[in-house]
């Protein structure tokens, strides 16, 4: 598929700089070494996309000097290189845990399929994103109800950078400005979110599920039906792992408290973990060093995105995971790579808050 993406945010800088004159179309191709294609006097961005006009570009497709016109309407792109369909969307994120969303409140099947959506969230062929939101009705009284497919394609419960993502989002679908709440159906149950007046959005994750084969994982409970500080080798390493579930699987590897989470090798050890036969339905895994026991920093490698800036239901994990070990307070600052969330695991009522940005980055028409 011929995935070309229009964003304004990129046509918005359409004529900002006075054109230079125009490079010949030899200087084009001198320049433009990166063997990229300029058979019609077009240079072609780093990123692939058509140019409307010739430009100096540097080896590596940068353009310089010169406002870049880019878009799909271009007199170049031949059918063949449009498909046939398009899609609006906007792109959000959660501490750089970024989204593509769609509105989708006319049907209650998600507009687009798995597929395309892995091939949208390819970072080179595609928007590039860590999964695609779709905003569909609400049922059995909620505002709406929220679908997400991660990046590989595959479709979790739950998510927690996504659903702060939706609910600004939505806020802005109904040209809402105040502050209020959404009662959002998922995969994983009634999940509510509320748009505060600071900005930061505060969601009522619901309560954790910590038994074994409901997580689910084939580990042997080690504390009231939990798996908590369980003995687990991995990469040649015995991990002390505790398993939570927020609507979809967490393991998390608490680390001793001189451990530091960066020097962890996690390319090589987050798939072992997501894909180990103890999780039937995969996991997503956090590893966790205590700075206080208010003060937690992860990282994680996801189930079907592999490693994120952030996950939202894997701090809400984690602040659980570490609540039971007896290394941490109920009210923590995580601090993930793209930025901290604060999360509660409230003792009145058993549900674990989190607050924490969500931030609009562009809107875009992409073509299936
Ligand atoms: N990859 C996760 C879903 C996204 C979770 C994460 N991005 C969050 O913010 O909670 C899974 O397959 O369970």
């Amino acid at each position: 598929m011929a995935s070309l993406v229009h964003s304004s945010a990129l046509s918005c800088s359409r004529a900002t700089a006075a054109l230079a004159p125009l490079p010949s179309r030899g200087d084009c191709r001198a320049l433009n070494n990166g063997g990229l294609r300029t058979d019609l006097g077009l240079c072609r961005h780093k990123s692939n996309l058509p140019l409307l006009r010739r430009t100096r570009c540097d080896a590596f497709g940068n353009v310089r000097a010169q406002a870049m016109s880019v878009g799909v309407e271009t007199k170049i792109a031949s059918k063949a290189d449009v498909g046939e369909s398009s899609l609006q969307f906007v792109k959000y994120h959660g501490l750089g845990n970024d989204f593509i969303l769609v509105d989708n409140r006319k049907s209650s099947t998600p507009c687009i399929s798995p597929e395309a959506a892995a091939k949208l969230c390819d970072r080179n062929f595609g928007v590039g994103a860590d999964g695609v939101i779709f905003v569909l009705p609400g049922i059995n009284g909620s505002d709406y109800t929220m679908r997400i497919y991660n990046s590989d394609g595959s479709e979790p419960e739950m998510c927690g950078n996504g659903i702060r993502c939706m609910a600004k989002f939505v806020a802005e679908l109904e040209g809402i400005t105040e502050s209020r709440s959404y009662k959002i159906d998922t995969l994983a149950g009634l999940i509510v979110p509320k748009l505060m007046d600071d900005g930061q959005i505060c969601v009522d994750m619901g309560t954790p599920i910590l038994e074994a084969k409901k997580i689910p994982t084939t580990l042997e409970p080690t504390q009231d039906g939990a798996v908590v500080k369980a003995p687990l080798v991995v990469a040649g390493r015995s991990w002390n792992v505790t398993c939570v579930s927020m609507g979809n699987p967490h393991c998390v590897a608490l680390l001793d408290a001189n451990e530091d989470v960066y020097s962890l090798p996690l390319a090589e050890i987050g798939p072992l973990f997501e894909k180990n036969e103890v999780f039937p339905a995969k996991t997503n895994t956090e590893f966790v060093q205590v700075l206080s026991p208010s003060h937690l920093r992860m990282r994680v490698w996801e189930r079907g995105a592999g490693p994120t800036l952030a996950c939202g239901t894997g701090a809400c994990a984690l602040v659980v995971a570490a609540v039971l070990e007896g290394r941490a307070e109920r009210d923590c600052l995580v601090e993930l790579p793209g930025g901290p969330l604060q999360i509660e695991w409230r003792e009145s009522d058993n549900h674990v808050y989190m607050t924490g940005p969500a931030e609009i980055a562009f809107r875009g028409t992409a073509y299936l």
